[in-house]
C-alpha cells in the first residue's frame, strides 16, 4: 500500500502518468555513488529517476535500474538533451546516445534540458519525431519561459507535458505556475530544497508544528500546488526523508505563508541570460 504514494501523481496532458516524487541525481557521481543513491531510492519506494545527459551518470542510473529487481515497466526515467546537441540531427543522435548508456529501449520522459538563443524549435522538433517513433513516453521542456513555450506550442501545435524549472519557496515562479496550468503543463521543480540551504525560520516554524522537517515541507507545499518534485540526495536517511511527504497536509494559511517567502532567488542560472 505504502508504494500508491510513490506513484501518485499527475496525468500528464498526453494521458501518461507521472509520480510526483522523484529522485534527482545532478552532481551524483557516475559508478558506485549514483548506483547506490538510484537503488536506495528504488528501494525505498521511488519509482521516478530525474537524469540528463550532461550530468555523465545515465550507465549509472541504468545499472542500478537493472540491479533493482523492480520491472521496468513500473519505473518512471526521465533524461535531457544536453546544449551542444542542440538542432533535429544532433538531438537524435544524443538521444540514441543516451538510451544506450541507460541500456534502456525507450525513455519515459525526454526534456530540452535549457531553450539557448535558437535551435530549441528544431530540438523540439526531434523529439515529436522520437515520440512519434515510439522511442520515447512523453515530451517535454526544462528552463523554458512563458516566450519559449509560447513559440514552439504555435509552431508546431504540440504541448509539452512539463517544464522542469528551478523553483522553491525562493522562487515561486507564479506567472510560470498559471500559464503553466491554463496551458495543462505541469510544472516539475528543480532545486526544490534550494540546493541544500534549509535554514528558514519560517519554514523550520510550519515543520515544528506538524513534525515535519524544513525539507519534507518544502516538498509537500510543491505537491499541495501540483508541481512534480525531483530533490536529490545521495544519503540513505534523506532519500526516506524527503519521501515523507504523503502523510500529512499542509494548511491553506501555511501554504500562503510559504508563499509569501519568495523573492525572485535563484540558486541556479537564469533562462534569459543562460545563452548558447
Ligand atoms: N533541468 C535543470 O536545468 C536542472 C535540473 N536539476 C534536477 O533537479 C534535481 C534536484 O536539484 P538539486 O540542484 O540537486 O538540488 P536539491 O534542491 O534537490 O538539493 C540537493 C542538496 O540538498 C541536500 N539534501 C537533500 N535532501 C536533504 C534533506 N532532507 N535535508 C538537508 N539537505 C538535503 C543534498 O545533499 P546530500 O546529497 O549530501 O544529501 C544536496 O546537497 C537535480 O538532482 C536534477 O535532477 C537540477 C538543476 C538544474
Amino acid at each position: 500500500m505504502a508504494n500508491q504514494t510513490f506513484t501518485d501523481g499527475p496525468t500528464l496532458n498526453d494521458g501518461v502518468k507521472m509520480p510526483w516524487l522523484g529522485l534527482g541525481v545532478w552532481k551524483t557521481k557516475e559508478g558506485e555513488e549514483v548506483i547506490q543513491s538510484v537503488k536506495s531510492a528504488i528501494a525505498a519506494g521511488y519509482r521516478s529517476i530525474d537524469t540528463a545527459a550532461v550530468y555523465g551518470n545515465e550507465e549509472g542510473v541504468g545499472q542500478a535500474i537493472r540491479e533493482s529487481g523492480v520491472s521496468r515497466d513500473e519505473l518512471f526515467i526521465t533524461t535531457k538533451v544536453w546544449n551542444e546537441d542542440q538542432g533535429y540531427e544532433k538531438t537524435l543522435q544524443a538521444f540514441e546516445t543516451s538510451r544506450k548508456k541507460l541500456g534502456l529501449d525507450f525513455i519515459d520522459l525526454y526534456l530540452v534540458h535549457w531553450p539557448g538563443k535558437d535551435k530549441y524549435l528544431d530540438t523540439w522538433k526531434a523529439l515529436i519525431h522520437l515520440q512519434r517513433e515510439g522511442l520515447v513516453r512523453s515530451i517535454g521542456v526544462s528552463n523554458f519561459q512563458i516566450r519559449h513555450l509560447q513559440h514552439i506550442m504555435e509552431d508546431t501545435g504540440v504541448v509539452p507535458v512539463v517544464n522542469q524549472v528551478e523553483l522553491h519557496p525562493l522562487l515561486s515562479q507564479k506567472e510560470l505556475l498559471g500559464y503553466a496550468r491554463e496551458n495543462h503543463i505541469v510544472l516539475e521543480a528543480w532545486s526544490p530544497l534550494m540546493q541544500g540551504n534549509l535554514d528558514q525560520p519560517v519554514l523550520a516554524q510550519i515543520a515544528e508544528k506538524y513534525g515535519k522537517t524544513t525539507a519534507q515541507v518544502i516538498l509537500r507545499w510543491d505537491i499541495q500546488n501540483g508541481i512534480i518534485v525531483i530533490p536529490k540526495s545521495i544519503k540513505d536517511h534523506r532519500i526516506c526523508e524527503n519521501a515523507g511527504i504523503f502523510d500529512f497536509e499542509l494548511s491553506a494559511a501555511d501554504m500562503a505563508a510559504i508563499d509569501g517567502l519568495n523573492q525572485n532567488k535563484r540558486f541556479g542560472s537564469n533562462p534569459d541570460e543562460f545563452l548558447f
